[in-house]
């Protein structure tokens, strides 16, 4: 018997380490000028813990998510390219400041890359 390769959020440390990854996502992202006003209206105790559930299925982890579809979540909310990215880079910063193997910062970008459409709004602009 071959023994399964640790999953990404595994090798990440776990729930510890993916909620630490989120606080300290949520303190850029509202510390962002360009961004902070997305945020305003919103329930940032509950965003997390669904970001959490999500990003520890998206690395491998328990599928737990119980949010809503990412097109349903960002409708309306008219979130350019430039927005998109910004919040990403932050989200690929946090990972490497805490240290996260390349292979997992290269899975999560082309996580990014897989539902850049579902939250980027065309009509919204650059
Ligand atoms: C980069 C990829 C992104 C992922 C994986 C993501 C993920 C999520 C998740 C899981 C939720 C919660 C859905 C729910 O509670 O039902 C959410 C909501 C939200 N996201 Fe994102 N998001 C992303 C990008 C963005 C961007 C670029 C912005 C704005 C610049 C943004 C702003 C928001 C806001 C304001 C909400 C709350 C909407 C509401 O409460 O009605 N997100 N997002």
């Amino acid at each position: 018997m071959t023994a399964e390769a640790p999953s990404h959020y595994d090798r990440l440390g776990g729930a510890p380490t993916i909620k630490e990854a989120v606080d300290r996502f949520y303190v850029r992202l509202l510390d962002d000028a360009e961004l902070a006003h997305y945020f305003v209206d919103t329930d940032v105790a509950q965003l997390k813990r669904h970001q959490v559930l999500l990003l520890s299925q998206v690395l491998g982890g328990p599928t737990e998510y119980s949010g809503r579809e990412l097109s349903a979540a960002h409708r309306g909310l008219a979130i350019t390219e430039a927005h998109y990215d910004k919040v990403g880079a932050h989200l690929l910063g946090v990972l490497a400041e805490m240290g996260a193997p390349a292979d997992i910062a290269d899975a999560v970008a082309q996580t990014l890359k897989a539902v850049r459409d579902d939250i980027v709004d065309p009509a919204a602009g650059s």
